[in-house]
Formats: structure tokens, C-alpha cells, sequence
């Protein structure tokens, strides 16, 4: 189960949780106190260097499916970041954020499996299918009607929330980087490198948005006289 805390995490938590507190409500209920028990976050079964896909492959930890679902993590804290700067600023776009979020968690179970590995059974669990792409597209469209035309390269800025999501913009490109080359062998499905790719304009969009929004200049480059 640890190998999949932290992909299919969200389901198989809820289910163990739900059943962990339904076993310590019988125990109270019952007249013999049973020792409490807790499900340990490490198994230990990823230190010698391998980890489990969802498929049961076990791969080295250098594999590129684990490159990418580290890439795709870390996006997800990034934008969670940013999401909480967006709550502070009081911007209208956090459940746009958090959707994407969990739009990244079912990324990463695509990426967790390998379709080379994969069984029906599999595969209908984790298909990413193009919808969620139409919908960035959308909300691209929405932001940026609201913005003046683009006439210089911007540098990330125009306060936290806006700066923050140029951060979250970068570390997308970098995972795109990686799903791509896992969509490249085959091994997932096209839409994810197509979401990643859309989602790094929208969080481009959204910082411009973010600092307009805020009334906060963003810094443009200009060439430094030589
Ligand atoms: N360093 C890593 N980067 C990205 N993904 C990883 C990494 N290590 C493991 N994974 C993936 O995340 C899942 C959950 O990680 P977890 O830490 O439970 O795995 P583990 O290292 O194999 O086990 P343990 O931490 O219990 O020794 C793994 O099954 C694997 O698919």
C-alpha cells in the first residue's frame, strides 16, 4: 500500500483511514481493550534504490516514470503554494487551482502506469482522458481577454501570488519535459503531455492576471547596454 500513498493516495488513505477508525470504534465498544495500532508511512521496501508502478513493476528509482512522477509532485506543491498566496490576495481563481491539483494526482497515476505493463483493469482506473485540456483552454481564454497585449518578455513578478505562479509555470515545463519522454515511448497517454503543456500557458496567463489583479506592475526585460 505505501507505494501508493502518495498517487492513488487520496482513495486507498480514505478507505484504510475509514476502516482504521471503524476497527478503533469496535475496539472501544468491545469489553477487551485491544493495544492501539497505526499504519506506519514507511515500509522500507524503497531502500535498496527500486519502487513500485501501479502496474506491480518494480523499477529502479532513477526510472523515467518516477523522474516524472516526482516532476508532476512537485508541480502540484508549487501551484499549492501559489494557491495559498492566491487565498491571502484574495484572487478569484483558487478553485481553478486546486482542481488542477487533483487533475496532476490523476497524472500521476497515468504515469504510474505503464501501459507496457498494463491490464485492462488498470487502464480504465487511469485513462486521462482531453476534457480537462478544453477546460484550460477556456480558462486561458477568460484571463486573457481581461489582459493588455503582450509587447515584452515579463520576468517573474508582479507580487507573491503572480511571482509565485511564474515559479509553478517553470516547474511545469519541467515536467512536461519528463511526461513527455514517458508519452514518447508509448507508456502514457497523450493527453498528459498535452494538459502540461496547456497548463504551463494558463499559469503564464494567471500570473499576468494575478498582478493586474493586484495592481501590481510586472517588470519587463530591457536589454542591458553593453
Ligand atoms: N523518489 C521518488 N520520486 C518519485 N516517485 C517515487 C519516488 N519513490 C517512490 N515513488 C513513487 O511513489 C510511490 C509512493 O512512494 P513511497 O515512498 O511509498 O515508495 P517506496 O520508496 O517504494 O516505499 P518506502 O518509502 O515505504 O520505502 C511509489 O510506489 C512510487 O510509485
Amino acid at each position: 500500500m505505501a507505494a501508493w500513498r502518495s498517487l492513488f493516495a487520496g482513495a486507498v488513505r480514505g478507505v484504510l483511514v475509514g476502516r482504521r477508525l471503524y476497527c478503533d470504534r469496535a475496539a472501544e465498544g468491545s469489553s477487551k481493550k485491544k493495544p492501539k495500532t497505526f499504519p506506519k508511512i514507511y515500509t522500507k521496501t524503497g531502500d535498496k534504490g527500486l519502487s513500485s508502478t501501479f502496474t506491480g513493476e518494480r523499477r529502479p528509482k532513477d526510472d523515467l516514470v518516477f523522474e516524472a512522477l516526482g516532476a508532476t509532485d512537485e508541480l502540484s506543491s508549487a501551484i499549492g503554494l501559489a494557491r495559498e498566496f492566491g487565498i491571502d490576495a484574495n484572487l478569484p481563481f483558487v478553485a481553478e487551482l486546486e482542481k488542477i491539483q487533483c487533475m496532476l494526482q490523476d497524472i500521476g497515476s497515468n504515469i504510474a502506469t505503464p501501459l507496457s505493463s498494463a491490464r485492462e483493469s488498470h487502464i480504465v482506473k487511469t485513462t486521462f482522458d482531453a476534457e480537462p485540456v478544453q477546460e484550460l483552454e477556456q480558462w486561458i481564454d477568460k484571463y486573457t481577454a481581461q489582459l493588455p497585449p503582450l509587447n515584452n518578455f515579463i520576468l517573474p513578478s508582479g507580487g507573491k501570488a503572480s511571482a509565485s505562479l511564474h515559479v509553478a509555470r517553470a516547474v511545469c515545463r519541467r515536467a512536461e519535459r519528463s511526461a513527455f519522454k514517458i508519452v514518447k515511448a508509448g507508456e502514457a497517454d497523450a493527453n498528459v503531455g498535452k494538459y502540461l503543456n496547456r497548463l504551463s500557458d494558463y499559469l503564464f496567463t494567471l500570473a499576468r492576471y494575478a498582478a493586474k489583479a493586484k495592481g501590481r506592475a510586472e517588470t519587463t526585460y530591457t536589454r542591458t547596454p553593453s
